[in-house]
């Protein structure tokens, strides 16, 4: 079994409503992401998967997020909270969505890790 790894990042504000702190209050975080995916066949090349095909589907994923507030995007604007669980979970259903993802099991997302902070983080995989 292989393990790749690959980080991607965006800038973001946002608010949790009702949490009862600061973080009620619109604040911003730099935001850091990583996709973990796992597969035991390499490829001709001697990859599971490239690096660089991972890293631009997960920036695909995160651009919509960039420079936003994220209460605005849905579905946060229909009262879900942007928390990093919240985020977590969303960004790993719509890169599990992409190809080569979603069209073989020989590679499989694995797991959606962001950090609010370099000492918060969250990790979502699917049960
Ligand atoms: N389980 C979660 N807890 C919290 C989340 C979250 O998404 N999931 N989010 C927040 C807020 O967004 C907050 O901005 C982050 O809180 P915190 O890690 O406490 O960040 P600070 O940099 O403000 O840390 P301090 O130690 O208070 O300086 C809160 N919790
Ligand atoms: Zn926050």
């Amino acid at each position: 079994m292989y393990e790749l790894k690959v980080e991607g990042a965006f800038e973001a504000a946002h608010q949790i409503k009702d949490y009862p702190g600061k973080c009620a209050r619109l604040h911003g975080h730099n935001w850091v992401v990583q996709a973990v995916v796992r597969g035991c066949e390499l490829d001709s090349l001697g990859m599971l998967i490239d690096f660089k095909t991972v890293k631009a589907l997960l920036g695909e994923v995160l651009e919509r997020f960039d420079h936003r507030y994220l209460n605005e995007l849905a579905p946060f604007s229909e009262g879900v909270n942007p928390t990093a669980e919240q985020l977590a979970r969303i960004i790993y259903e719509a890169l599990a969505a992409k190809a080569p993802f979603a069209e073989t099991a020989a590679v499989r997302l694995a797991a959606i890790t962001v950090w609010e902070s370099p000492k918060s983080s969250v990790t979502y995989t699917p049960e």
